[in-house]
C-alpha cells in the first residue's frame, strides 16, 4: 500500500466491513479513529486483525474509543453500523459533525442519504456501495473473504467535488473505487444483490454458493431479482436488461460466503429488514407498483427474525 492522504477518518462501527475499511485506510497513512462497542476494550489492548487475500493486517495500537463524546474531529466520518441502529444515528454523529463534515455512508439499503442530509444540514452525505465479502469472527478480528469496490456518489450533485478526494485515500489503501452518477439507481442496484441474496441465506439456511448451485433456490433468487428490476424502473432508475444476468454470473464466481443477515441470524440479532426490504417496498408502492415476491420474503423474515429472537 502506498501512502497517503489528507484526510482523517472516524469509523462509526468497527465491524465486518469499518474494520476492513479503516484498518486499510490506517496502513496507508492515514489518521483513522474507530468507535467500537463490545470489543473497545480488546482492540485498545490487542490491536485490530484484519486477514485478507490482499495481505494479513494487525494494526496495534488503534485508536479506538467506546463512545463519539470524546473523540477529535475528523474530516470523514463512515457510518459502518448495521441499519437496525439508524434510529441512534443523530444521537451518535451529533458529537462528530461540524460544517463541512463528510459524512460517508456505507451501508446496505434504501433511503438512509435522506435522513442522514436531513439531520445533518451542515454536513456533506456521500453514499459509497460497498462491494464486500467481510465477516467478523471475534473481538477485534476481521476476516476479508473477496471484493471490496466502493462506488460513490454524493446525496447532493452539489458535494460531488468531494468524491475525489475520497477516491484518492481509498485508492492509497488498495481499495478499488469508482464514482457513480445518480445515488437512487446506484442503491436500487446494489439492493438487486443483497434482497435475493441476504434474505435468502436466512431463509434457506445456505451460503451463496449452495443457493446459486440449486435450481429452485436459483430460480428464487432470479424472481426476486427481477422484481427489485421492477421497483426500480417504477422509481425511474431501470437497469440495464443484462444487469440481473451479470449479477448471477458475478455471484456464481463469488467464493462461498454467508452475506452478514446470514450471520446475525445464526448470533441471534436482529436482521436489517427495514432498510434493505420495508422502504424499498414502500417505495416500489408509492409508484404505483407491488411486489409480492419480496414482500412475501419480507414477511417471512420478519416471522423468522421475531421467533429466532425469542427463542435465543
Ligand atoms: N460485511 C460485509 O461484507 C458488508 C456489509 N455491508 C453493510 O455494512 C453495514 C455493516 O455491516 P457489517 O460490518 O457486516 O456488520 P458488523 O455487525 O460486522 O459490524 C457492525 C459493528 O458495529 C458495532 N456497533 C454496533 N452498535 C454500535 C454503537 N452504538 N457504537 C459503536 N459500535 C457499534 C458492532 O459492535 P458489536 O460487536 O458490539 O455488535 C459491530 O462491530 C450493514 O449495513 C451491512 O449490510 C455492505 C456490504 C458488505
Ligand atoms: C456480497 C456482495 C459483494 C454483493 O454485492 C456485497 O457487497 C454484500 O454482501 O452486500
Amino acid at each position: 500500500m502506498t501512502a497517503s492522504t489528507d484526510l482523517s477518518f472516524t469509523i462509526l462501527g468497527t465491524g465486518a466491513l469499518g474494520g476492513f475499511y479503516g484498518a486499510r485506510l490506517q496502513a496507508a497513512g492515514a489518521t483513522v479513529r474507530f468507535i467500537a462497542r463490545s470489543d473497545a476494550a480488546t482492540i485498545a489492548r490487542d490491536g485490530l486483525r484484519v486477514d485478507s487475500p490482499l495481505g494479513d493486517l494487525h494494526l496495534d495500537p488503534v485508536e479506538v474509543y467506546r463512545d463519539s463524546d470524546t473523540i477529535p474531529p475528523s474530516d470523514v466520518v463512515c457510518v459502518a453500523l448495521k441499519t437496525i441502529q439508524n434510529h441512534r444515528l443523530p444521537t451518535l454523529l451529533r458529537p462528530l459533525v461540524r460544517p463541512g463534515t463528510i459524512i460517508l455512508n456505507l451501508q446496505n439499503g434504501l433511503t438512509m442519504e435522506d435522513e442522514l442530509a436531513a439531520a445533518f444540514p451542515e454536513a456533506r452525505v456521500i453514499a459509497g456501495m460497498c462491494y464486500l465479502c467481510s465477516n467478523k469472527v471475534g473481538p477485534g478480528h476481521i476476516v476479508h473473504l473477496d471484493y471490496g469496490t466502493v462506488s460513490f456518489t454524493p446525496f447532493d450533485e452539489a458535494d460531488r467535488a468531494c468524491i475525489e478526494p475520497l477516491m484518492q485515500a481509498f485508492t492509497a489503501a488498495g481499495v478499488e473505487v469508482e464514482s457513480l452518477p445518480d445515488l437512487h439507481q446506484a442503491r436500487w442496484r446494489k439492493l438487486a444483490w443483497n434482497i435475493p441474496f441476504n434474505g435468502l441465506s436466512v431463509l434457506l439456511d445456505a451460503d451463496t454458493d449452495r443457493i446459486i448451485a440449486d435450481p429452485d433456490a436459483r430460480r428464487l433468487a432470479e424472481r426476486l431479482m427481477a422484481e427489485v428490476a421492477r421497483g426500480a424502473e417504477a422509481c425511474g432508475h431501470p437497469f440495464a436488461p443484462d444487469f440481473p444476468e451479470r449479477l448471477m454470473r458475478f455471484t456464481e464466481r463469488m467464493r462461498p460466503y454467508a452475506p452478514s443477515m446470514r450471520l446475525d441470524y445464526l448470533d441471534k440479532r436482529p436482521l436489517e429488514l427495514e432498510y434493505m426490504y420495508r422502504r424499498p417496498l414502500r417505495e416500489a408502492e408509492r409508484h404505483g407498483v407491488q411486489l409480492p415476491v419480496i414482500t412475501a420474503l419480507a414477511d417471512a423474515l420478519a416471522f423468522r427474525d421475531r421467533h429466532n429472537r425469542a427463542d435465543g
